[in-house]
């Protein structure tokens, strides 16, 4: 299997006067989970659309699993499970008759069927509950469902629309605790898209910004938050007084500093070591308690990315 499961070439689709997806040229190696990240509007479904061969580029191409989005879709969807904007869901039927289905749809042996059946249930904690009418269950075992639904073929890719959408926070931290287990174990590859910045920090190795169309970011949640955002200190003391505080403005690596209640809280340039500031402020009479430090979140980061684009 090559290692490379996505790559576009300045892939573009427009709809009549709106260009959803703009020149994205991105790479997605095999066998991680990749996020693609975006406020709403920005492109993410339509890109899974022209990832499936669901949708035409307007220009540019795509390769998936080695094949051409335009020629070999069939190829592509014989490889990939997708959960979408809707489950695919039967309110009717059991969980095991919704997977059964499924299964004969894919033409998978009886016996074969069976047992991935059980797998997938067990590994969701369904197996017990496999039995009753899906149309009663919360909303968080549909998706857990839904997800053995796109995974019952053992596809090599699995594309994963806002997975955890509408769940409240216990389901959704359930579903991603599943999600992480499940695809480290089965080594598939995952195009995830998401608004929840926790989510793509908790799943994803690499993640992708995209922002009106265009992709305006790539790499690892790290990388991303060290791109932007300062790294900051918090200090927790007493005697924090002017003397204190101006020789921590005057610091080559202080690029900003605050007092919050009785925390300093000080933003350092990138890369700055913070053993200087320490013995600095212990030197003007400060005492410290606790110094903590931190990296903005991925959250600032995607905020601060957000406003450049605007
Ligand atoms: N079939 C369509 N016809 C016309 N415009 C469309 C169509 N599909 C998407 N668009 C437009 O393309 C842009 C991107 O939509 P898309 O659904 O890909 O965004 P998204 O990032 O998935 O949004 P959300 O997070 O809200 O689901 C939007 O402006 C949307 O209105």
């Amino acid at each position: 299997m090559s290692n490379i499961a996505i790559h576009t070439d300045a892939l573009t689709r427009d709809f009549k006067n709106i260009r959803a997806v703009n020149e994205v040229t991105l790479e997605v190696p095999s066998g991680i989970v990749f996020g693609f990240l975006g406020p709403n509007g920005s492109g993410k479904t339509t890109m899974i659309r022209l990832l499936l061969g669901l949708l035409e580029p307007s220009t540019g191409s795509a390769k998936v699993l080695g094949f051409d989005t335009m020629k070999q879709a069939d190829e592509i969807r014989a490889r990939s499970g997708a959960l979408l904007e809707f489950n695919g869901l039967y309110e009717r039927l059991s969980a095991e008759d919704n997977l059964e289905f499924y299964g004969k749809v894919w033409k998978m042996p009886a016996q074969e069927r069976k047992e991935r059946i059980k797998e997938l249930l067990t590994h969701m904690n369904l197996w017990d509950r496999r039995g009753e009418k899906v149309g009663n269950w919360s909303r968080g075992m549909k998706q857990k469902l839904a997800v053995s639904r796109a995974m019952l073929h053992r596809p090599s890719l699995l594309f994963l629309d806002e997975p955890t959408a509408g769940l409240d926070p216990i389901a959704a931290s359930g579903l991603r605790d599943d999600l992480d287990r499940l695809v480290k174990s089965e080594g598939v590859t995952v195009f995830l898209t998401t608004h929840n910045l926790v989510e793509a920090e908790r799943l994803c190795k690499k993640v992708g910004v995209i922002n009106k169309g265009k992709l305006i970011a790539v790499g690892h949640p790290d990388e991303l938050r060290a791109r932007t955002g300062s790294p900051q200190v918090e200090i927790v003391g007493r005697g924090f007084n002017d003397i204190v505080m101006s020789s921590i403005r005057s610091r080559p690596e202080v690029a900003s500093v605050e007092m919050m209640n009785d925390r300093l809280v000080v933003s350092l340039n990138k890369d700055a070591a913070t053993s200087g500031l320490v013995s600095a402020i212990v030197s003007a009479g400060g005492e410290i308690e606790e110094v903590r430090k931190g990296t903005a979140s991925l959250e600032d980061a995607f905020l601060a990315m957000m406003e450049v684009e605007e």
